[in-house]
């Protein structure tokens, strides 16, 4: 019997099938981990397949070394998926493997000491013989059982006074095999009555279920409209039918709270997978599902991969976000289509949800390759009234506050009701740069190609790609001025300005500066949520899965900030934010208002949000797609080229463009293709790195695969690096 595997090596000329022997006696599994020697050396491989005949020379095949866990990875669906990875993403088989793998495998089963007392009552005289022993027992008493190394710990301790406690009988030791991560003890909820949409959506998805067909749904609900019920109870059927389902949600509205309203329904049935979890707790929630102990999981990207043997259903919450895609490592798979490839292998049912789908999936849900199912109205309440507020028409009568007239009086009106208050802007920080009023002078990042932002808490000028950080001068470096001017605002000068007009109101922040410890996300919001503040300050962290009845007063500092970065998505990113930050408001009985301020008041983007009317966004979106050939009507694929020395990077730039446009050129199909640059990239140099890019955009994915892999095959000097992203979602 031969074994053809796939070996951990990251190479172009070594990404192929190797074959090996399986020697007498070895209960080797398609899917299994092994070690194989590869050219004097051992190195790791996975088993995909196993045959009995080879057409390799037999004696020339060499010997599996050995197992390397007790258990199959992959099933062959994930063999599968793996298999499609690779040639939809141009990466290695190896690198598809380890995307589906569980990282932590390595480390293998944990085991851990736990120590349990033995006796109900503690001998008197061991108090003065054996104080610490008596300690020990003492403390066992009020908490028994604890792990062996907490109780070390804890009570300082020497081995050896266990060791002793254990010979007398008074404690037991043995060894469990924990699960890191346990989902904390949540009163059970039961499902609610149906509205009639949701009952309408609940009754079409579960009639797909049922015929255990591949079907793709998009559930288009306004916010509020009850969509989290809806997935509930899908849940639900699809456990009763004896199979079980996969929820993606985004790492920002992966709160306490979300997580709260799956475990209070299915109870431990649920594995929870967020990015905090170390390698060896994200090991652990793997094993549960595949040794069938749970049957959702509700996580983030990754959680794509959960390996179910009998998956019925995936679910993707606000599909719109982009952190569904894996934009900073290979392969830069998206969940979204990962997740539609894993339900057609598995006839499984798929579900994305957005109160603002991607103009990408509505696109397709026009055309009929998503069913439609759609959530008009807010459960029991209505839409908040949002207002515009063009803040050139504030600076021209007089007002230079970074609040409008109108959203001033609202905060006050708010605090007097003792009613809560949300304030959005998308960026953090003090002001976006400081420049010099005589010189105009602007500190820069010495290590990429972007201005400072100044942090006023702790007087220090930041870089918000590389972290560089240096102290606030008060004088300009450059012509010794002392008067410096902050440009732009972020998070915390909405803070310290609320303070200064509202000095009695009780103010939270939440942006990446507030919540770098771990739960403190959790402690601010459950501060918001229990009325400990009045008003809670946020960049887009705040814009997703807070459902607070309290807040009745959304305003937004500054709408411009997404709209107009150089991405020819920035107006869809900018509908998006404000219809999900508008969506905190009222959410409640009492009804909720929405300020927007703007200096754009007549963009397509500002007013329908404005209007909560996601059909006329896209309407007038989908047009400059379709004249710019963006996509839906394209695909793109961004080359990077970064390396120290700019001449060269221009240099591998301007070849790579060449040979691009060879390929292209030679194509027989006439389908739409174009190749832009070479140019530097917005953000030219990033950790000293300078970046160059050439971006395609073609109709025909193919050809830019075929490109991807050309470009990635070719010889390039050592210090040069080539990073290319097909279908993109970030191009800076
Ligand atoms: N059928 C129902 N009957 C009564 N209350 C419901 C029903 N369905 C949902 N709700 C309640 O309505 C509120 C809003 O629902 P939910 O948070 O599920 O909406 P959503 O569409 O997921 O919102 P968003 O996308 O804005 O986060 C929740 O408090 C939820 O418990
Ligand atoms: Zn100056
Ligand atoms: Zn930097």
């Amino acid at each position: 019997m031969f074994a053809e595997v796939i070996v951990d090596i990251k190479s172009s000329n070594t990404d192929r099938v190797y074959t090996y022997k399986i020697p007498e006696g070895m209960k080797l599994e398609v899917g299994m981990r092994v070690s194989v020697p590869f050219k004097n050396r051992f190195i790791e491989g996975y088993v995909i397949s196993i045959t009995e005949q080879t057409s390799y020379p037999v004696d020339k095949i060499k010997d599996i070394h050995k197992i390397l866990d007790n258990y199959s990875v992959f099933d062959e669906k994930m063999i599968e998926l793996a298999k499609w990875m690779k040639d939809y993403y141009k990466c290695y088989f190896s690198e598809a493997l380890q995307t589906i793998m569980p990282v932590g495998i390595k480390r293998g089963e944990k085991k851990v000491k736990i120590v349990r007392i033995n006796i109900s009552e503690i001998p008197d005289e061991l108090c003065k013989r054996a104080p610490k022993q008596y300690e020990v027992l003492h403390y066992l008493q009020k908490r028994s059982p604890i792990r062996l190394s907490e109780l070390v710990k804890i009570l300082n301790i020497d081995y050896a006074i266990i060791k002793s406690l254990q010979k007398k009988g008074y404690i037991k030791v043995y060894e469990e095999e924990i699960h890191r991560y346990s989902v904390k003890d949540i009163e059970r909820s039961q499902p609610l009555v149906l509205k009639e949409e949701q009952e309408k959506a609940v009754t079409e998805v579960k009639k797909s279920m049922e015929k255990d067909v591949f079907e793709k749904y998009l559930l288009f609900g306004v916010t509020g409209s009850g969509k989290t019920e809806v997935y509930l109870q899908l849940i639900d059927e699809c456990i009763k039918s004896g199979k079980s389902a996969i929820v993606l949600v985004p790492e920002i509205s992966l709160t306490p709270q979300t997580i709260e309203r799956f475990v209070s329904r299915f109870g431990n049935k649920v594995a929870v997978i967020h990015s905090g979890l170390s390698p060896g707790e994200r090991f652990d929630e793997w094993r549960k599902v595949k040794n069938g102990v749970v049957d959702v999981v509700v996580g983030v990207r990754n959680a794509v991969f959960a390996p179910f043997k009998n998956l019925g259903l995936i679910i993707i919450d606000e599909e719109h976000e982009t952190t569904y895609k894996q934009s900073d490592m290979r392969p830069k798979y998206n969940a979204k289509e990962v997740a539609e490839k894993r339900c057609e292998l598995e006839n499984a049912v798929l579900v994305m949800a957005s109160a603002t789908p991607s103009l990408e999936t509505y696109y397709k849900a026009t055309k009929g390759e998503y069913k439609l199912l759609r959530l008009t109205k807010r459960i029991n309440v209505s839409m908040p009234h949002i207002e515009v507020v063009n803040m050139s028409d504030e600076l021209a009568r007089g007002n230079t506050s970074i609040f409008s007239r109108k959203l001033f009086s609202y905060i006050k009106e708010n605090l007097q009701k003792k009613e809560q208050t949300i304030l959005f802007l998308n960026r953090r920080g003090y002001s976006s740069f400081v420049s010099c009023r005589d010189c105009g002078y602007v500190p820069k990042c010495p290590n990429c190609d972007i201005s400072l932002t100044y942090h006023f808490e702790d007087k220090r000028l930041v870089c918000h790609y590389c972290g560089y950080q240096e102290a606030m001068r008060d004088t300009c470096p450059k012509c010794g001025s002392k008067r410096i001017r902050y440009l732009g605002i972020g998070t915390e000068r909405v803070e310290n300005d609320i303070k200064k007009f509202f000095p009695k109101a009780r103010v939270l922040r939440m942006d990446v500066d507030t919540t770098k410890k771990k739960g403190s996300h959790e402690k601010i919001f459950y501060d918001f949520r229990s009325g400990k503040a009045d008003i809670l300050i946020g960049t887009q962290m705040i814009s997703k899965g807070f459902d607070i009845p309290n807040v009745t007063l959304v305003g937004v500092i500054l709408a411009d900030i997404t709209l107009n970065l150089p991405d020819f998505r920035s107006s869809e990113r900018t509908f998006q934010l404000l219809t999900q930050v508008a969506g905190r408001a009222g959410r409640g009985e009492k009804p909720g208002r929405v300020v927007i301020q703007t200096y754009e008041e007549d963009h397509y983007s500002i007013i329908a949000s404005k209007y909560q009317n996601y059909v006329r966004f896209y309407n007038e979106e989908i047009k400059y797609r379709e004249i710019f050939r963006y996509p839906p009507f394209s695909h793109l694929m961004n080359i990077v080229i970064s390396g120290e020395e700019e001449e060269e990077v221009k240099n591998i730039a301007a070849n790579v463009y060449l040979m691009c446009q060879k390929i292209v050129n030679k194509l027989q199909n006439k389908s739409y293709n174009k190749i832009l640059g070479p140019a530097p990239a917005p953000i030219r140099k990033i950790n000293n790195r300078y970046r160059w890019q050439v971006i395609l955009k073609s109709e025909d994915r193919n050809v830019l695969v075929d490109i991807a892999e050309k470009v990635q095959t070719m010889k390039y000097p050592k210090n040069i690096r080539i990073s290319v992203d097909i279908d993109p979602l970030n191009i800076m």
